[in-house]
């Protein structure tokens, strides 16, 4: 509820992220009045495949702003404007007549594109691929998952070609549902999602047409590329339309790029690190378009309105706090994931384990999908407390590989990292974190900064907040981790990481599908 310290006008921001939907009513000093939030479920129909039903996530969304707007006990006339973040590259194609989707989502970490990765890289070269987009070709990213629907559900190719199917990234299909959907909603996707697809020119800013050929995926399908901060519509779609209708949708930002705004990361060579299903570091790089040499993506920070794109570094690893949550699901060795903290604190060390969560292959900085999931160093010493802190450590040396890359492509020395995510309230892992990267971790007061940076993004497309320089005055630090590890067990540990990683590589074969 609102109260004296929360008076309205307020700006509301949609997170559609990997696990969950949340939306937040945030007021004018960037604090959070209200909360509402939904888990979706994770569908792994095969090893290394995973997809979420989109009509599930369209549902949810609408779910959690309506709840969001209700526990903030405020009505259309309060809120000036709503943000969109989202998880990023997870791909749905629908029939823009009747709003269907044609298939589940194909989620981020799914790899059932390799092989097609590999073939395009034979054909075409992975240089060319970093040059124009800055990515590697990889199955993390959207276009390859539009083209293997595209080839597998029948009869698509012939409706896309037809000009029937639209295509989105998370960002376009809540934005075209929230717009009018069949009725006329707007399809459009901003610069940060894009530059996510492997099909945007970080270059020009635009689609580039003959990547987007080489891929197999037709132009006709693909959104206006726009801005992150401007007004791109109206709500006026499904049930949000009678509850919140004429509302202005006024951003889009892919949610580690949503983090960097809400960390107020303006300045170059400022970084975060978020830390929920997986982990990303992120570098604001200014005006320069780094190309990196050390297995980091270059892509793009965020775009004000009409101003030039801030590009930036970025280190993505795939599974981090997905380990946690497949050690509660999957093996049933906690019950909450809050309880990893828990059973770790019950042993001082690793007990010798290292555990390499490669579910997905190896993002950042190995880009290797034949590798798989490694634990090493066991003995019958290991218990499962053992377990739970190498499940914590390998989030923190997946982190420090990332820092080290990011030193060497941009000449910036990591003096301390911004945090946040769902992670961030384990304290044995932020410790961790600060003694492996030998570097005080902050954490903010507002630990929610994806949204928040959907929301300041919106807010400054309305002319809530007039500059950036009015958010940094919010940004306020809640906690913070100093190095405690001795430098000798630092790198002996550090080593052992890099010796169970090596371990990981080359499972698959070239023939595995
Ligand atoms: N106390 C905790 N310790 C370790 N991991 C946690 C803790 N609380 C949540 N997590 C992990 O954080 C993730 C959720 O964080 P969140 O930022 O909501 O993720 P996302 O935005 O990716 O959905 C889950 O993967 C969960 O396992
Ligand atoms: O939903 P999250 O927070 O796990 O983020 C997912 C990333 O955007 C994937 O690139």
């Amino acid at each position: 509820m609102t109260d004296a310290h929360t008076a309205g006008p307020f700006i509301a921001a949609i997170d559609q992220g990997t696990t969950s939907s949340r939306c937040i009513v945030f007021d004018r000093d960037g604090r959070i009045v209200s909360v509402d939030q939904k888990e979706h479920e994770q569908i792994f129909p095969k090893p290394g495949w995973v997809e979420h039903n989109a009509i599930e996530i369209w549902t949810n969304v609408q779910e959690v702003v309506a709840g969001a707007i209700e526990k903030a006990g405020i009505t259309r006339d309060d809120i000036k404007a709503i943000g969109i973040t989202n998880q990023r590259e997870t791909t749905v194609l629908w029939d823009k007549n009747t709003g269907e989707p044609v298939h589940n989502a194909i989620v981020w970490q799914d790899t059932r594109t390799d092989a097609l990765c590999r073939e395009l890289g034979r054909n075409v070269g992975q240089d060319r691929f970093r040059r124009e987009t800055g990515l590697p070709l990889a199955s993390y990213f959207a276009g390859p998952k539009a083209r293997w629907l595209l080839d597998n559900v029948e009869g698509l190719k012939e409706r896309a070609e037809a000009g029937d199917i639209l295509f989105g990234t998370m960002d376009t299909w809540v934005i075209w549902n929230l717009t009018g959907g069949v009725n006329g909603g707007h399809h459009v996707t901003d610069v940060t999602n894009a530059s996510r697809t492997l099909l945007m020119n970080l270059h020009t800013m635009q689609w580039d047409e003959k990547i987007a050929e080489s891929i197999g995926v037709p132009l006709a399908m693909l959104p206006e590329i726009r801005s992150s901060s401007e007004v791109y519509g109206e709500i006026t779609g499904g049930k949000l339309g009678d509850l919140l209708g004429g509302i202005p949708v006024a951003s889009a930002l892919g949610d580690q790029q949503a983090a960097l705004f809400g960390q107020t990361c303006f300045s170059e060579g400022e970084t975060k690190s978020t830390y929920g299903t997986g982990t990303f570091m992120v570098m604001n790089t200014g005006d320069k378009i780094i190309n990196s040499y050390s297995g980091l993506l270059t892509t793009v920070g965020y775009q004000i309105g009409g101003q030039a794109p801030v590009y930036a570094l970025e280190g993505s690893i795939a599974i981090t706090g997905a380990l946690v949550q497949w050690m509660r699901d999957q093996m049933g060795l906690i019950s909450t994931a809050a309880e990893i903290e828990t059973l770790a604190l019950t042993v001082e060390d690793n007990g010798g384990a290292y555990f390499v969560p490669a579910f997905s292959g190896l993002f950042a900085p190995y880009w290797r999908s034949d590798a798989r999931g490694v634990i090493a160093g066991l003995t019958r010493y290991v218990t499962k407390a053992h377990m739970a802190r190498a499940v914590l450590e390998a989030t923190a040396w997946q982190t420090r590989e990332i820092a080290d890359a990011m030193t060497k492509d941009s000449g910036v020395e990591l003096t301390a990292l911004k945090v946040d995510g769902g992670m961030t309230a384990n304290n044995l892992l932020m410790q961790t974190l600060s003694d492996v990267l030998d570097a005080p971790v902050v954490r903010p007061l507002v630990a929610e900064t994806t949204c928040l940076g959907a929301a300041y993004a919106a807010g400054l497309a309305v002319g809530f907040w007039n500059s950036t320089d009015d958010l940094r005055a919010n940004w306020r630090r809640a906690a913070e981790w100093t190095p405690r590890m001795d430098a000798a067990v630092r790198d002996r540990e550090y080593k052992n990481w890099l010796k169970a990683v090596e371990r990981t590589m080359g499972w698959l074969d070239d023939d595995d599908s």
